[in-house]
């Protein structure tokens, strides 16, 4: 094959790589060579290297350019590609013929030769560039502007070198002569033959020293790694002998959610913004987000994943809060996650020379103290600034451009300023109910053990959703005993489940032989508990989640509180001086700031109505006092914008719940009554204020339109508090006052948890409403959860929510005998013909229900034929949607059959449904014979001129029907102008 044929076939390839990483440098180096030998011309090169266009753009026009120029420039293209990309890049590409990329003949002008040895050069003077601008400058050849022309910190030194060399050149030959002086004088002159010897041996050395510094990363990497925080360093577990899949979702340009695997995060899919790096993992707390980064990092290490990645740095925003001085970028890299033991600058400037090649991670973006801001820019990789400034210019791309970051948050963190810098958003959803049980395999090696968690589990599905966020799955595991050995609460909270795992610790280190703990353990542990509490409320109020030796001390935390394993060494990959401590786990620290808030008999009286204002920002008098070293005063001017609304959140969860009257015995010699009793009215008060602030929200309704509500982002959580205080009475005074005839809950993180309090308040709406709940991951569990509240729904929106057949059964089964339910959507999810018998018996025993929406699901003409069965006895549908099904001729025709005697039908969509003229003909016949169907959708299916002629028949004894839609089908456009004309009402 010729050069020109390689370059034409392999164009998008060889476009990818030259601009896959982002990075230039690859780009450049090839043009170097060109211009040395000839291919290009100056002018070539001015119209290939316009730094305004992307990247992309600039390779395209030098593959034009080249081709243009014939085969041999085409050939000498593919040889310069060949040398300068990395061999993992190569592979699966052919460049031809062996060629060398050589210098024409000796030039006989200064300016010429700048141009012959540009490849040497760039190489030579990156390491040299201060020199050789002053030889220019004090010649008079280069102005100071020039010079700061060519420093520009936003460019790579090979950048400024190659910008040096141009501006060289513009200057003319003097300016050329002086610069090659220099370079003779410096022992930098004219390469010998020898130098792309010398040159290569240079460049294996350092690469030696990148593959030392990588060896040493990946290690260290693999280290920190290879165990969970949460098993306290117990040994027990290695995170391969725990690690489950969790649920990755993304959604794709045109809406649609994707699900992804591990190796996909970092990947193509679901890319919205290309020219953006900073992919990020959202999820809520205790979703599994630091877990997921880490078989990210481990499987790096391991060379078992992201193979493409060279080097890849790990960082906490956890840490990073703690580091107080201003650091350069390599300080961060180095001092913070790996220190090269030789060659520091080598190994920083192959990384510059290599955006492609790096990863950064950064965990936890919601635990760093200063809300993301674009205010400041910053570009220049050697210049020391504060933290905040160098991670947020990482993330926005300013500095390290090309660098692709994996950044991890709690949703409600991420703001919209964060947002418009994203390449992707990828959602973690938690665990799936398979992964709930393969979890628990996992964590018991005795099968029949985990058989038993398994089965109590299922007896107790609140408990089961609550597994559905890992962290929860964790506890539950953790305190099987406790929890098969029967509590005097079936635990239905997270507060209920993290009580449990209070005294799972306390239990193990209780001085009874048997460990078996009295009624009163909280009593007899309060001490403990209230410091613990105090130094997580102190934490959480000063976003602090590392805490010294020294803090520990002075909240009176002895060695033995230590011992009792809530607190645990953090894992730090930076070089620090003391041993740090944080809590087990965020959740668990939000657990033991609430038991402070609660039993606390000291605390400010306002403490729990401050937890439940909007904007609890403000640092309490006592955490500035205590904590005052965490807040870097830089930051304190700043400090209203300190966010930990989510961990606070949190905490007023656990607040209400320990304030229910199921723990009152509990608390009972821990808390005086009338200190407890005031609490609860506060949090009451609390509760029906916040909810009121989300009811005066509520728009007037447009005439015509329904009175509606859409959830404000903290409805959720409010509700999430009713539940926790399992207080039917509270639910109900709160729901009295809402009168809406539509709340709509779209895009809300709602998972089988959420289900669980919406139901249980929601309940007790006075009116019934349409609840809709797209866009969600609600799946089978959350479905059952919602049963409890379906009386009051008269329409459930459920489109995209994971369900599958066994949770449309049960949901069918509760819907039947509730009168006022009469719509329902489920597009998107996963039903098949398992499920469409529970939607025939409902149409059959419902004589009420109005619609029935089933889009993008696996029904087939079977599933059809069974939802038929039920449609022949029905006489109140009005709207029937199979959009995406596969029910063919054989479905349409027993449809068709079935809703021939309707009185009712109005909308029926058959869209995408591998429909003929078999098909067409069969709802011909049912055409002609309603007298109320408006609307049918036939768009993208087979049928053919036959089946539209029969449609035409029946139309003309037809007054009702509006539209027949008939995009996409078996016709040819002259067909379709033809058949327009005979039945204006049909849409091609
Ligand atoms: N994929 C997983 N496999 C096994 N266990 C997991 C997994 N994900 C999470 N866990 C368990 O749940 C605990 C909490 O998870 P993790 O800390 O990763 O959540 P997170 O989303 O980062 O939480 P937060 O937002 O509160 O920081 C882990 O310590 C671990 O015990």
């Amino acid at each position: 094959m010729t050069a020109h044929q390689l370059i034409l076939k392999q164009r998008a390839e060889l476009l990818a790589v030259l601009c896959g990483g982002g990075s230039a440098e690859p780009l450049d180096c090839v043009l170097d060579l060109l211009l040395a030998c000839e291919v290009l011309v100056w002018e070539d090169y001015l119209s290939i290297r316009v730094v305004e266009k992307p990247l992309c753009s600039n390779v395209r026009q030098l593959f034009d350019v080249v081709y243009d120029k014939g085969e041999d420039a085409c050939s000498l293209l593919l040889a310069a590609m060949n040398q300068v990309l990395p061999e993992e890049q190569k592979a699966g590409l052919c460049f031809g013929k062996e060629c060398a990329v050589l210098g024409k003949n000796r030039p006989d002008t200064a300016t010429l030769t700048l141009l012959a040895d540009r490849p040497v050069l760039v190489r030579k003077l990156r390491d040299n560039i201060d020199g050789a601008l002053n030889a220019l400058l004090t010649t008079g050849c280069f102005t100071i502007k020039d010079c700061d022309a060519v420093q520009l910190p936003v460019y790579t030194p090979s950048q400024q070198v190659r910008r040096l060399l141009d501006q060289v050149r513009f200057k003319g030959e003097t300016a050329a002569k002086t610069l090659l002086q220099y370079l003779e004088q410096t022992e930098t002159t004219r390469p010998n033959p020898e130098d792309k010897e010398n040159h290569l041996s240079l460049h294996t050395q350092k690469h030696k020293y990148c593959l030392l510094y990588q060896k040493k990363l990946r290690s260290s990497v693999a280290a920190q790694s290879h165990s969970l925080s949460t098993y306290g360093g117990t040994g027990r577990f290695s995170l391969d002998d725990i690690y489950t899949d969790g649920l990755l979702e993304v959604m794709d340009g045109s809406g649609e959610t994707l699900t992804l695997g591990l190796e996909d995060v970092v990947g193509p899919l679901g890319t919205l913004n290309e020219d953006a790096d900073t992919v990020l993992v959202s999820g809520e707390a205790g979703s599994g987000k630091s877990t997921l980064l880490q078989r990210l990092h481990l499987l790096w290490a391991r060379e078992a994943l992201l193979t493409n990645t060279f080097l890849l740095f790990p960082f906490s925003c956890r840490k990073l809060n703690s580091e107080h001085r201003e650091l350069s970028l390599k300080e961060l890299l180095f001092l913070h996650c790996c220190w090269p033991d030789r060659s520091q600058d080598e190994v920083f400037q192959f990384i510059l020379d290599h955006p492609n090649l790096a990863l950064f991670t950064f965990d936890g973006l919601d635990e760093f103290k200063q809300g993301f801001t674009d205010e400041e820019r910053h570009c220049c990789p050697t210049k020391q600034v504060p933290i905040p400034i160098l991670l947020f210019n990482l993330l926005q791309g300013t500095l390290m451009k090309g660098v692709m970051k994996v950044a991890t948050s709690r949703p409600q963190a991420v703001g919209p300023s964060l947002k418009h810098y994203l390449r992707k958003e990828v959602l973690l959803k938690g665990f799936s109910p398979g992964g709930i049980d393969c979890y628990v395999k996992k964590h018991h090696s005795d099968p029949a053990m985990a058989r038993r968690v398994i089965e109590s589990l299922q007896a107790n599905t609140v408990l089961l959703s609550l597994c559905h966020i890992p962290v929860f799955c964790w506890i539950v595991t953790k305190c099987h005993q406790e929890l098969l050995g029967g509590q005097d609460v079936i635990p239905q909270t997270i507060t209920d489940v993290s009580l449990l795992v209070l005294q799972h610790f306390f239990q193990r280190k209780s001085p009874q032989p048997q460990g078996v703990l009295g009624k009163a353990w909280l009593e007899e542990h309060l001490d403990t508990v209230l410091k613990l509490g105090q130094l997580a409320l102190e934490g959480l109020e000063a976003s602090c989640y590392v805490f010294s030796g020294y803090e520990l001390q002075r909240n009176g935390l002895t060695e033995q509180d230590v011992s009792l394993g809530f607190l645990i060494y953090c894992n730090d990959l930076s070089v620090t001086d003391c041993k740090r401590y944080e809590f087990l786990h965020i959740t668990l620290q939000c657990f033991f700031a609430a038991l402070y808030v609660v039993l606390n008999r000291n605390s400010d009286r306002s403490a729990v109505s401050r937890l439940f204002q909007p904007q609890y920002r403000q640092l309490s008098g006592l955490s500035q006092r205590c904590l005052g070293h965490c807040i870097d005063s830089s930051v304190e001017e700043v400090e209203s914008h300190v966010t930990e609304t989510p961990n606070l959140q949190i905490t007023a969860q656990f607040v209400s719940g320990l304030l229910s009257q199921r723990h009152h015995n509990l608390l009972l010699e821990c808390c005086p009554t009338a200190v407890r009793e005031r609490k609860v009215k506060q949090v009451v008060k609390s509760l029906s204020k916040g909810m009121q602030r989300h009811f005066k929200s509520i728009p007037r309704p447009v005439e015509g339109e329904k009175k509606s509500m859409h959830a404000m982002p903290s409805f959720v959580w409010l509700i999430k508090c009713i539940y926790e205080m399992q207080d039917n009475s509270i639910a109900q005074d709160t729901m009295a006052k809402l009168d809406v005839e539509h709340l709509k809950l779209t895009y809300c993180n709602i998972g089988p948890v959420e289900c669980t309090a919406l139901s249980y308040v929601l309940k007790y709406l006075r009116n019934p409403v349409g609840l809709q709940l797209d866009n969600n991951s609600v799946g089978d569990v959350g479905a059952e959860q919602l049963l409890p509240c379906l009386h009051i729904c008269h329409s459930l929106y459920l489109r995209n929510n994971n369900i599958s057949d066994e949770g449309i059964r049960k949901l069918l089964e509760k819907g039947m005998k509730c009168e006022s339910f009469q719509k329902i959507a489920l597009f998107n999810n996963n039903l098949t013909d398992a499920c469409t018998q529970h939607f025939a018996l409902l149409l059959k025993s419902k004589q009420n229900f109005l619609s029935l929406r089933l889009g993008n699901n696996n029904i087939t003409s079977q599933g059809a034929e069974q939802l038929a069965e039920g449609l022949s006895y029905n006489q109140s549908l009005q709207f029937l949607g199979l959009w995406g099904n596969k029910i063919g001729d054989r479905g349409a025709e027993a449809l068709a059959a079935a809703l021939k005697n309707s009185t009712t039908l109005i909308w029926l969509s058959l869209v995408d449904n591998g429909v003929g003229s078999a098909g067409a003909c069969a709802l011909a016949k049912l055409i002609s014979q309603s007298k109320t169907l408006e609307q049918l959708w036939l768009n993208k299916n087979c049928i053919s001129r036959e089946g539209v002629e029969c449609l035409i028949e029946a139309l003309k004894m037809n007054s009702s029907v509006k539209e027949v839609w008939l995009r996409g089908n078996n016709l040819s456009p002259e067909e379709e102008e033809e058949l327009s004309k005979q039945e204006s009402r049909l849409t091609f």
